[in-house]
């Protein structure tokens, strides 16, 4: 993964999707549809998307039995989106069925879809992980357990926040892709994201790719937006 922005497409239907879209006629966009857009429209919008030549990210962040996930996620491979998710407190088996899943589903010749494991929504604060959760560790050891166990199950990487991405790093090797959500500039508002970071912060920490929604999407000019974004997480890459 080349280092993407992906941009949170939560519309709730195509039209807006499109507006939005048609105002990148130049660039090649790595797009993420999540439950809002997927749900109301179904999964023909994501061939619409790929007739633009835009990357997906299907974002339904999948958490259920083994089987229920091995099948859904033999669906979705179909579809031919470059990355889709599950939630890693689904366990190891279920994330080792969603893999297998993907793997029969993919069509002969083509690559299977890339997944990774929400491990803590950056939605998250420790306080809130402890007290609703009822876990002990601190939020930077559950995001880090959660993301041995996707490795164990041969997962390609996690969602989590820029906050962690180095003592992943650490333990997990730098291959192992972290995606992060919960981008703001420091203009923007926090909204109900609890772990934030910039662009900036988030590629001093090494991270493998960002995810954008609000910030760009409800901007009074998106396309300015989303190269002011981009310009602050290209920055100067070590
Ligand atoms: O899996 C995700 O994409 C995700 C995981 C997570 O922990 N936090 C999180 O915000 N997201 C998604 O990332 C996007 C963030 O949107 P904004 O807060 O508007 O930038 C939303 O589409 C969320 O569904």
């Amino acid at each position: 993964m080349n280092h993407p922005l992906i941009v949170a497409l939560d519309f709730s239907n195509k039209n807006e999707v499109f507006q939005f879209i048609d105002q990148f006629q130049d660039e090649r966009l790595f797009v993420k549809v999540g439950m809002e857009l997927f749900y109301q429209e179904g999964p023909q919008i994501i061939q619409e998307i790929k007739d633009k030549e835009h990357q997906i990210f299907l974002d339904l962040k999948l958490h259920d039995i083994p089987n229920t996930v091995y099948s859904a996620m033999k669906g979705l491979a179909k579809l031919g989106c470059d990355l889709v998710n599950v939630h890693a407190a689904g366990g190891k088996d279920m994330m080792m069925a969603a893999l297998e899943g993907l793997e029969a589903g993919t069509k002969a010749g083509e690559v299977r879809p890339s997944c990774i494991a929400v491990t803590q929504l950056t939605s998250t604060s420790e306080q809130q992980m402890r007290s609703e959760q009822l876990i002990e560790a601190t939020l930077q050891e559950s995001v880090l357990h959660y993301s041995l166990i996707a490795q164990e199950a041969g997962i390609d990487g996690v969602v989590c926040s820029s906050h962690e991405v180095k003592i992943l790093h650490h333990h997990l090797g730098k291959e192992f892709l972290t995606v992060t959500p919960g981008i703001r500039l420091n203009s923007d508002l926090v909204q109900d994201q609890k772990r934030v970071a910039t662009p900036d912060e988030a590629r001093e920490a090494g991270v493998s790719a960002i995810v954008v929604g609000r910030g760009i999407t409800k901007a009074e000019d998106p396309y300015a937006s989303y190269q002011a974004y981009k310009q602050a997480w290209e920055g100067v890459r070590i």
